[in-house]
C-alpha cells in the first residue's frame, strides 16, 4: 500500500476539459470519496489514476513512485498495482466466487493452497460466508457482488483501490450495510482508497476526506464535517447538504441577518452572504424568543422533519427539527440560530 499524489493533473477531450488542474493528496491508509454532479469528471479522475487514460499536463505518484507525467513514460495498468471496483457486472459470470476472487493473484497461486487461504482470508474480510465459494455471480445479491468485487480487488494486495459508484445500483438499504462493510474491510487492510460518488450522504459518512469537484475541477478537499460546516463557497454548501443561504452584515466575530445576530465561524466584516444549515436553525414552539415567523410546509421524514417557515419580514427558511413534537402549517414559531455560521463575502468584494 501507499499514498496517491495528484499534482496538476489536467485531461480534456476536443475542447472539454474533463479534469482541470487537480492537485489531491489521498494519505496512506485513508479513504477519499470525490463527490461532485454528474459530468463533473470523477470517472476520468478515476481513470487517469487507473492507468486507462494519460494526462495532458501533472503528475501522479503511488508513494514516491511517478506513474504517471512530467516526462515519465505513463506505467500501463497492469503493473501499477491498483484495484478497481466498478459500478455492477464487474464479476466474471462464468467463474465461481473462489475464482473471481483469486483471478488477480500469480498464476502459479491460484489453484494452489496459497490460492485458497487468500481466498478464504478475502470471503472473511468482506463478511461473506466461507461455503460462498462455490457460488456463481448470479446466486448472488447486488450488494454481496459488490464484497466480492472488493474482495477481487483486494486478494493481490494493490497499492490504491479505486471504487467507481461501487453501490449505485443497490436499493437504500442494502447501499448503506455495503458500504459500511466496504469500509471496515479498507481498514482493516490499511488500503489507501478513493470512491467516486454523486450521493452526499455516502461521501461523507464514509471518508477520512471528501474531495468536492465541480466542472473538472477540484474546489475543495477536507473531512466530511469541514466540508459540510464550513464549504468553500455556497454551491459547495447547497450541494453536500440543504442551507439557508441569507444576507447579513457581519461585524467582527458577529452578523446580523433575517434570523437575527449569528455568530461566525471566522471574524470579518462588511456585507457577506450566511450559509446556515437547517438543523441550525431552532424552532421555538413554546416561548416568544427569537425571529417570528408562520410555518408554511410540514415534511414529515419520522426520524426528523423539514418545516418551511416564512418570517414577518417575507424571508422564507428551512428548519430540521426532531420529528418527536413538530408543528404544522399555520402555526406561529420563533427561530433562532445555534453553533457557528460561515460567512461568505460577495464575489467580487475582498
Ligand atoms: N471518452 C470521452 N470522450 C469525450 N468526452 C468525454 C469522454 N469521457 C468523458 N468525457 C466528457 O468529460 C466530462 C467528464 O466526464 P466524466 O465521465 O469524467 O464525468 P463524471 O463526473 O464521472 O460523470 P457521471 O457522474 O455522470 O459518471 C463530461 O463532459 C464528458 O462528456
Amino acid at each position: 500500500m501507499s499514498s496517491l499524489t495528484i499534482t496538476g493533473v489536467t485531461k480534456s477531450f476536443g475542447s472539454t476539459r474533463a479534469v482541470d488542474d487537480v492537485t489531491l493528496h489521498v494519505p496512506h491508509g485513508s479513504f477519499t470519496t470525490v463527490l461532485g454532479p454528474s459530468g463533473c469528471g470523477k470517472t476520468t479522475l478515476l481513470r487517469l489514476i487507473a492507468g486507462f487514460l494519460v494526462p495532458e499536463a501533472g503528475t501522479i505518484a503511488f508513494g514516491s513512485t511517478v506513474v504517471a507525467g512530467d516526462g515519465v513514460r505513463s506505467m500501463p495498468p497492469q503493473t501499477r498495482r491498483v484495484g478497481y471496483v466498478p459500478q455492477e457486472g464487474a464479476l466474471f459470470p462464468h467463474l465461481d466466487v473462489a475464482a473471481n476472487i483469486a483471478f488477480g493473484l500469480p498464476r502459479e497461486a491460484r489453484g494452489a493452497q496459497e490460492g485458497r487461504d487468500r481466498v478464504a482470508e478475502m470471503l472473511d474480510l468482506v463478511e461473506l460466508p466461507a461455503d460462498f465459494r462455490h457460488r456463481r455471480p448470479d446466486e448472488l445479491s447486488g450488494g454481496q457482488q459488490q464484497r466480492v468485487a472488493l474482495a477481487r480487488s483486494l486478494a493481490p494486495q494493490p497499492a490504491v483501490v479505486l471504487l467507481d459508484e461501487p453501490f449505485s445500483s443497490l436499493d437504500a438499504s442494502l447501499r448503506g450495510s455495503t458500504s459500511r462493510a466496504v469500509r471496515r474491510a479498507l481498514e482493516a487492510t490499511n488500503t489507501t482508497a478513493l470512491l467516486v460518488t454523486h450521493d452526499q450522504n455516502e461521501a461523507l459518512s464514509l471518508a477520512d476526506q471528501v474531495a468536492v469537484m465541480r466542472a473538472g475541477r477540484l474546489v475543495q478537499s477536507a473531512p466530511p464535517s469541514e466540508v459540510y460546516l464550513s464549504p468553500t463557497d455556497p454551491q459547495v454548501a447547497e450541494f453536500v447538504g440543504r442551507a439557508v443561504v441569507l444576507p447579513g452584515t457581519a461585524t467582527d466575530a458577529r452578523a446580523t441577518c433575517a434570523l437575527g445576530e449569528v455568530v461566525l465561524t471566522e471574524p470579518t466584516t462588511g456585507p457577506v452572504a450566511l450559509m446556515i444549515r437547517p438543523e441550525q436553525v431552532y424552532v421555538d414552539l413554546a416561548h416568544e424568543e427569537g425571529v417570528r415567523g408562520t410555518v408554511e410546509e410540514v415534511s414529515y421524514y419520522g426520524h426528523d422533519c423539514a418545516v418551511q417557515v416564512s418570517l414577518d419580514d417575507g424571508t422564507s427558511v428551512l428548519a430540521r427539527m426532531a420529528g418527536v413534537r413538530h408543528p404544522v402549517a399555520g402555526d406561529t414559531v420563533h427561530l433562532r440560530v445555534t453553533g457557528l455560521v460561515r460567512a461568505y463575502h460577495p464575489a467580487g468584494s475582498p
